[in-house]
Formats: C-alpha cells, sequence, structure tokens
C-alpha cells in the first residue's frame, strides 16, 4: 500500500527529564539508521524539550500526550499548540482513552483539538476504540464510526492528510490482553471505511491507522506485517529502550 508506518511510544505519566535522557541515549543508537518506520516519543511535558533535544537530527520525532484546543488563555495546567512547537515537537496525541475516561474528554473536544493541530501543522495522532462493555455487546462497529464521525467533524480533505488514527481497544490497555491480528484488521477496515466515507478514498487510502494495546515484542510482528495495521501505539513496553527498539524493528 505504500504506507510508512508509524511506531510511537506513549509514556504516559512516566520518566523524569533525567530518566527520559537515560532513555534516549540508550535507544537512540538502537534504532539509527531504521528507516523503514518512522519512530516517535511521546514523554510528560516536562520531559518534552529533554527530548526534543536528544533526537534533534536522529529518526526520532517528539510530541505530546495532549494539547489544548485554545491558542492560549486561562486554562489552568494545560499546555497550548504554540508552546508545543516552540519546543520543536512536531506530534500530539488526541483523545487517548485515558483522557476521555479521567479528563472527561468527548468526541466534541477531540475534533476542536484536531482542527487546531491541523491549524498549526502539528502531526495529529487520534485515538479511537471500544470498552470491553461495548464489545461483548456487539456494538464495536458503531463506536469506531461514532467517534471518527465526531472527532473528523467540519475537517476536510484538503486538510486531513497528517492525519493518524489509533485504534486502541480500551480492554487491551495495559491489561496484556491483545486483540489479536485478525480482530485489529476488522476494526482497522471499518476505521478506514469510515474516513472514505467522510473524506474520501484518497485520503483513507492513505491515512495511517496504528494499533495500539499491549504491543510487546512477542507480538509486535504478527500485528504489523498485516497490512491493514500501519504501526503501533505503545504504552507499557516503550517505557525500556530494548523493548521498544525490538517492537520498532519487528
Ligand atoms: O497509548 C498506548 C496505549 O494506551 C497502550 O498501552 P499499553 O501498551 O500499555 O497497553
Amino acid at each position: 500500500m505504500g504506507r510508512i508506518a508509524l511506531i510511537a511510544a506513549n509514556w504516559k505519566m512516566y520518566k523524569t527529564p533525567a530518566e527520559a535522557k537515560a532513555f534516549t541515549d540508550a535507544f537512540l543508537p538502537l534504532v539509527a539508521g531504521h528507516t523503514r518506520d518512522q519512530i516517535a516519543l511521546f514523554p510528560s511535558v516536562t520531559s518534552l524539550a529533554t527530548v526534543v533535544e536528544a533526537v534533534k537530527g536522529s529518526n526520532v520525532a517528539a510530541g505530546l500526550q495532549n494539547m489544548h484546543f485554545a491558542e492560549e488563555g486561562a486554562y489552568t495546567g494545560e499546555t497550548s499548540a504554540l508552546m508545543l512547537k516552540a519546543v520543536g515537537a512536531t506530534h500530539t496525541l488526541i483523545g487517548h482513552s485515558e483522557r476521555r475516561q479521567y479528563f472527561a474528554e468527548t468526541d466534541e473536544i477531540v475534533n476542536k483539538k484536531l482542527h487546531t493541530a491541523l491549524r498549526h501543522g502539528i502531526v495529529p495522532v487520534v485515538c479511537i476504540g471500544e470498552v470491553l462493555a461495548e464489545r461483548e455487546a456487539g456494538l464495536t462497529a458503531d463506536v469506531l464510526k461514532t467517534q471518527i464521525t465526531g472527532a473528523f467533524a467540519g475537517i476536510t480533505a484538503e486538510a486531513a492528510t497528517p492525519i493518524v488514527i489509533a485504534y486502541e481497544p480500551v480492554w487491551a490497555i495495559g491489561t496484556g490482553k491483545t486483540a489479536t491480528p485478525e480482530m485489529a484488521v476488522e476494526a482497522h477496515k471499518i476505521i478506514r471505511a469510515e474516513v472514505a466515507k467522510l473524506l474520501g478514498s484518497g485520503i483513507a487510502v492513505n491515512v495511517r491507522i496504528l494499533y495500539g494495546g499491549s504491543v510487546k515484542p512477542e507480538n509486535a510482528s504478527a500485528l504489523l506485517n498485516e497490512e491493514e495495521i500501519d504501526g503501533a501505539l505503545v504504552g507499557g513496553a516503550s517505557l525500556k529502550p530494548d523493548s521498544f527498539a525490538a517492537i520498532v524493528k519487528y
């Protein structure tokens, strides 16, 4: 298909700047010269500048785990697109299930953030996925379609090119329960078809859809060798340089 995979590390609320630097010191040599896939690290806000500095000139990008939709303002604790860019970061996650679950992020907020990221030339990784009860009730396709439609409201095909989608079934996050490659492929096909409906087949064919949820060195190749799976968003197994490097080199 020609889509270049993106292998991304979501460090969540782990790693001080010193720990982030220790990671990049060990990790960069392990993936030096690796051009088959794109690689990105998503550290905490306080480690972002350290990571950006460390990966300068390398094949690894850096981004935030969350970004506010407003340009600036009285939003205590939040980080803006301009702040992200001023530090030299290039990517942001949007709508991670933990943001939805613990910080009440809705599809409407995700949509606003997506507009802001695209306006500022930031690569957005839009996270979607069903919870276990929804899967068990046979609602996975409906949930994914609703999340995609909500996230993409008002987004034009012209603006959509940089968008990356991450399919993360919530029941697979941090649980050790990985979706089988077949389950992931089925979900990715539903998502790609919905993108085609909203933005046309040109965008749908090229949009990268990552899988996330208990990706580890042991299961990475089975998932990532699927043509429908264009990369991975990795939590726990991205915290150690050798384990994340093994996933990158699946
Ligand atoms: O963003 C990453 C996902 O939440 C996956 O986390 P996990 O690899 O620890 O299951």
